[in-house]
């Protein structure tokens, strides 16, 4: 990945505490994002993808430590996140904001466009007046295509397109750095899906955005991103550059994974064997011993089975953690 490193993520894990299941016994911990590294260039836009529960959104949320129970570096402009009090905390999340999957329930239906879209600026900006948090408020509606007049209307006047813009216009109004985008267009119909992916397209441009985009629609994925991170089990199974991964992916996972999503270049498309990914990922509360794909994985031997792989180089810009990966063959 590139040189000028915004967000360094380093070992990174997260649990969940669940409740004791018998009075006397002990509190459970689910591990969902489990020893993640990644480094993410300014400018670029990381794709996180992977099966449901595979920890794309704790991931995401881990970030901006949203969540108690976290360990590792989160290393933003220099400092570790992790080692910051609440209120230096609160300062940082301006820089690095978040967009919710389902753009009307991320609305508060009480307030008017205007106010939700102004929140950030409250908070951030308090010493602005109301007449130029208002023109703020305008200019920014503008630049993610809502009519300026809409200011005094309500959540529930407006389609799901519309109300993903109104979130997205929260979000860049304080002009953070970072917007971690958590299955930004799953919740819409196809035909707005394109319209607020150019929209983020647009807006990486005109604000100079980095952005993680955490999606299971791959095909959305390879369109946005410029890197991309494949988890399975809260871990990094295989990560690099997108173009890289998309078409030579390395790790049964990803090849599994990658070969429902349509490709766009019929020689590759022809090369690309169909993979059926068999049942389910197993439960972070009792993970396989070994590499945790090896259950599933077509390709395992004794030791994938004993010993977890390491991540390792497989061409440059990309790695992958797997015994029996598909390396370039030596030409
Ligand atoms: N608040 C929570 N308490 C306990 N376990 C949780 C909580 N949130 C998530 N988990 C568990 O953590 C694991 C990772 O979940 P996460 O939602 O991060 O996955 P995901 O890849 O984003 O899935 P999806 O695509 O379905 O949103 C799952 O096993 C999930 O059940």
């Amino acid at each position: 990945m590139a040189d000028r490193s915004l967000l360094r993520v380093e070992n990174l894990t997260t649990q969940f505490e669940l409740p004791a299941k018998g009075f006397f016994k002990p509190p459970v911990f689910l591990t969902a994002v489990n020893n993640v590294s990644f480094d993410l260039a300014e400018g670029r836009t990381l794709g996180v993808v992977g099966e449901s529960g595979c920890g794309k959104s704790t991931l995401g949320r881990s970030i901006l430590r949203l969540l108690k129970s976290q360990k590792g570096r989160i290393l933003w402009q220099g400092r570790n996140l992790l080692d910051l009090t609440e209120e230096e905390m609160r300062a940082a999340r301006r820089d690095m904001q978040i967009i919710f999957q389902d753009p009307i329930a991320s609305l508060d239906p009480r307030m008017t466009v205007g106010d939700i879209i102004a929140e950030p600026l409250t908070v951030f900006e308090p010493k602005l007046s109301k007449a130029e948090r208002t023109e703020r408020v305008r200019q920014i509606m503008g630049a993610v295509g809502l009519v300026p007049e809409m200011i005094n209307r309500y959540p529930h006047e407006f389609s799901g397109g519309q109300a993903q813009r109104i979130g997205i216009a929260r979000a860049v109004i304080t002009r953070p750095k970072l917007i971690i985008c958590d299955e930004p267009v799953s919740a819409l119909d196809v035909s707005i899906q394109g319209q607020v992916i150019t929209l983020l397209r647009k807006l990486r441009k005109e604000f100079g955005l980095t952005l993680i985009f955490i999606s299971h629609d791959l095909s959305v994925v390879r369109l946005i991103s410029d890197d991309v991170l494949v988890l399975y089990l809260g871990r990094v199974v295989e990560s690099g550059d997108c173009a890289t991964v998309f078409d030579h992916p390395a790790h049964p996972y990803t090849q599994a994974l990658f070969s429902a999503a349509p490709i766009p270049d019929p020689k590759l498309a022809r090369l690309r064997t169909r993979i059926r990914l068999q049942g389910d990922p197993p439960s972070p509360l009792n993970p396989p011993k070994g590499c945790v794909f090896s259950p599933r994985c077509w390709k395992a031997t004794d030791i994938c089975r004993t010993e977890m792989p390491p991540i390792e180089e497989v061409r440059p810009g990309q790695k992958a953690a797997c015994y029996h990966m598909d390396r370039p063959s030596m030409e």
